[in-house]
């Protein structure tokens, strides 16, 4: 089956950032979200970072102006049925995810491929809940998008080899390598990644070390390129916090237990950049820690 036309629901930061590759790509999108604020800051952060591609050479001007053109914003869910291949973007909440599938599903075509950017939610649950779980999959970005290389993608325990050959297609198209993952909680970069930021606010909680001296130490030390309070920022602190306990109620090892810190600064309604507080302060000219 060949994929033409993909719908994107949730247009936050990786909803955004997956319309922006898939239409740079020469799919045609439709992208959804529940609220029209949203869309629009999609929809300017597309453009902006299109046109910093284009600036750096990275892409034409002519080929900006087309992806543009293929990008169609939707507030109905309805509209997202005519597509081939449907990611799920929107926030990293099981109830959330099944909600839309469920709604979406009227609208479907028999073709069309499901599929979840979720973090660390099972792939065979949500699959489960549909009319399609041999068509349903895992399609996990990394953020940011149109830089990280790695899309992993994780078969449930139902998906044929159709559906993963033609995920994969896609994430050729795109110039980026697919990683299989098998559907356990947060499948391999997150298992792996998210207690590492965990353990860093543990680090900060207990008074080891400050956000500075943290993040300082492990890009200076192990060569990250953000330090972990600044990657948990940029990443999403209620996301971080989403996957954690999905580690620790999926795998019941108190080795993934939530730092209570994270959990209070995702109760302060400070979730790292996207609420302009986090780890660090954003809404002066240069980021300021917090602790
Ligand atoms: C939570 C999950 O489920 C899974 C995850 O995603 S975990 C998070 C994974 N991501 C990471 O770990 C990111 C770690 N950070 C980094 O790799 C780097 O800090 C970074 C790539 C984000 C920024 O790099 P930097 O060198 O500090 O910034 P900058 O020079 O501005 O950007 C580097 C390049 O990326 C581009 N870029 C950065 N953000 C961009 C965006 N949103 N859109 C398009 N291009 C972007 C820049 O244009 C620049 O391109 P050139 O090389 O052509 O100049
Ligand atoms: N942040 C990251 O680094 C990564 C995140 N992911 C995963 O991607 C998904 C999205 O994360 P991210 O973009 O960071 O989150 P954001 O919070 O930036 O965006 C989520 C968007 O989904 C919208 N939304 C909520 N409910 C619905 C709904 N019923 N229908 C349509 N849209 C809805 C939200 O709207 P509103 O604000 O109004 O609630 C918001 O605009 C999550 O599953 C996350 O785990 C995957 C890889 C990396």
């Amino acid at each position: 089956m060949e994929v033409k036309k993909i719908g994107v629901i949730g247009a936050g930061q990786m909803g955004n950032g997956i319309a922006h590759v898939m239409a740079v790509a020469g799919y045609d999108v439709v992208i959804n979200d529940v609220n029209q604020t949203a869309l629009d800051g999609a929809m300017s952060a597309i453009q902006k970072n299109l046109a910093r591609q284009a600036s750096r050479g990275k892409i034409s001007e002519e080929d900006m102006n087309a992806a543009l053109a293929r990008i169609t914003p939707t507030l109905a869910l309805p509209d997202i049925g005519a597509t081939d291949l449907v990611i799920e973007a929107a926030t990293e909440r099981e109830t959330i995810k099944q909600a839309i599938f469920e709604d979406l599903q009227p609208h479907l075509q028999p073709h069309t491929i499901l599929t979840s950017n979720t973090s660390s939610i099972s792939i065979t649950r949500l699959a489960s809940r549909t009319d399609r779980p041999e068509r349903f999959m895992g399609f996990h970005f990394m953020n940011p998008v149109p830089v990280m290389q790695l899309v992993e993608l994780i078969r449930g325990i139902a998906t044929d080899e159709e559906t993963f050959t033609a995920c994969q297609t896609v994430v050729e198209r795109l110039g980026k390598t697919a990683a299989s993952a098998e559907d356990f909680p947060a499948f391999i970069v997150n298992r792996i990644l998210m207690p590492m930021i965990n353990e860093a606010v543990y680090t900060l909680y207990e008074g080891v070390g400050s956000v500075k001296s943290i993040d300082e130490s492990m890009k200076l030390g192990a060569n990250h390129p953000m330090g972990p309070l600044e990657l948990a920022d940029f990443i999403g602190l209620d996301t971080c916090l989403a996957i954690m306990n999905v580690l620790h109620d999926g795998l019941a090892d108190t080795k993934y237990r939530p730092c209570p810190l994270l959990t209070k600064y995702v109760e302060a309604g400070w979730l790292g950049r996207k609420t302009q507080r986090g780890f660090y302060d954003y809404r002066g000219e240069t980021p300021v820690p917090t602790r």
